[in-house]
């Protein structure tokens, strides 16, 4: 199965035979099998090899052109062929918003999610934190946690919204229906509502963080005066080629649906996507391609500056979520407080941690793997540790290095799923980081 097609650059494949196209967005066109793809229209009367056309809407049909997105895909049978989907019991701790909990202004923390004690595929590894919004609205997001020791033997999908996976620890290797995805701690990947995915563990497990986003597609955000380059570059996300399984094995799928999860079997493989093409794909970008723009002067910029993918919502500036990275940078602020400042936030902040330190955490307890919850108007910021320490430095460039944490933040105060409540991995002890700054003497 090789992919052919002269309109984009194609990467040599790894190991796993995952192979990529360039650029967030673009119109692509992607072929396992020479001359599958139809040329000059969406829907010829007969296909070549006599695949089934399907087209695949990630916006309204008549959403604005440039906010459309949908693809055309080409496989093997129809997706509508397959029998009714009952009731899937299993990813128990997986929900979505409304959470009923009654909203906390709590400073929340966690330690990692433990490793599951049997085998546990992604799928019902999942663990819901929170969310915000409401998935019937399509407004807001679910804020997951996934630590898996199986490779998933099936296939699953969220009728409700893209996904945004962090791996923190474990490469993945993500199967798609438009092709192959391979997924390391320090790259992220971006899974269109509605479309297949299994997820299999390169290191025999996996941890990370999912933002099931019901609200409008993730998009790189505007860069006003910083101009036409800078942040995520657009080329550096990666879609997959075309890539397909003919296979005859009976694959369950799973769909989450309002919340419901939902299964039932195929006789047949649901990874049959011959050929494609359109600007809605899965994506992978690696975090380390950012180009961190930061202050050479003074101050500490909002952390806003950091934005790699936002989700709008119907309010210029205000986001249903933006995806906000923390990477290694110089810091030369002259004359400034260096570290993040307190802060009391109309947004409400989610925060990660994939590797390292966090540079306002710098006496511990937020570490990889582990979370934080800093809700609308709640005063957080550097603790004690960290705060004397910028207090005392002496100003010189300094590097920040072997560190990467992210942020969801998003417009709507985060709702704590039960999980989040009263999972074993919660820090009860979260604002004693406040506890002991002295009071400042006015001196007279
Ligand atoms: O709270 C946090 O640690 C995230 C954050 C970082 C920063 O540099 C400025 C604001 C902000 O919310
Ligand atoms: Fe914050």
């Amino acid at each position: 199965m090789r992919a052919q097609h002269p309109d984009h650059v194609e990467e040599a494949g790894g190991h796993t035979g995952a192979r990529y196209i360039p650029g967030f967005g673009n119109h692509v066109s992607t072929e396992a099998v020479r001359d599958a793809l139809p040329v000059g229209r969406n829907s010829p009367q007969r296909v070549p090899f006599g695949l089934y056309a399907e087209q695949l809407s990630g916006s309204a049909f008549t959403a604005p052109r440039a906010e459309n997105r949908r693809s055309w895909l080409y496989r093997l049978r129809p997706t509508a062929q397959h029998p009714a989907f009952t009731r899937y019991y299993g990813a128990p701790r997986l929900a979505s918003a409304p959470f009923a909990a009654a909203p906390d202004p709590n400073r929340l923390r966690w330690d990692p999610l433990p490793w599951p004690d049997t085998p546990t595929d992604w799928i019902d590894s999942l663990v819901s934190y929170g969310g915000t919004g409401n998935v019937a609205d399509q407004v807001g997001v679910g804020i997951h946690c996934y630590a898996a020791n199986m490779d998933m033997q099936r296939a699953f999908f969220s009728a409700d919204g893209e996904l945004l996976i962090v791996p923190q620890e474990g490469a993945l290797l993500i199967d798609t229906e438009l092709g192959r995805l391979e997924v390391a701690p320090l790259q992220i990947a971006l899974i269109p509502r509605g479309v297949r995915f299994r997820v299999m563990l390169q290191d025999g497990r996996a941890r990370g963080y999912v933002c099931e986003n019901y609200g409008a597609l993730f998009r790189l955000p505007d860069l006003g005066p910083i101009g036409a380059n800078g942040l995520a570059n657009s080329r550096d996300f990666e879609a997959p080629v075309a890539w397909f399984e003919d296979d005859a094995e009976p694959c369950t799928v799973i769909q989450k649906f309002q919340g419901g999860l939902w299964e039932t079997t195929l006789d047949h493989s649901p990874f049959d996507v011959v050929a494609w093409h359109g600007n809605l794909a899965p994506y992978r970008y690696d975090l380390k391609r950012f180009n961190t723009i930061n202050t050479v002067s003074f101050d500490h910029p909002d952390p806003s500056i950091f934005t790699v993918l936002t989700s709008p919502s119907d309010t210029p500036g205000t986001a249903n979520c933006d995806f906000v990275i923390f990477p290694p940078r110089w810091m030369v602020a002259e004359q400034t407080f260096r570290p993040p400042w307190f802060h009391r936030n109309v947004m409400s902040e989610f925060m990660g941690l994939i590797a390292g330190q966090y540079d306002a955490k710098e006496g511990g307890g937020f570490v990889p793997g582990g979370a934080s919850l800093h809700n609308q108007m709640n005063g957080h910021g550097p603790d004690k540790a960290t705060y004397d320490r910028a207090v005392a430095a002496d100003l010189v460039p300094h590097r920040i290095d072997d560190t990467m944490a992210f942020m969801f933040e998003t417009r709507h105060v985060i709702r704590l799923a039960e999980c989040g409540v009263e999972g074993p991995a919660r820090q009860l002890d979260y604002d004693d980081v406040w506890s002991d700054f002295a009071k400042a003497e006015i001196a007279r």
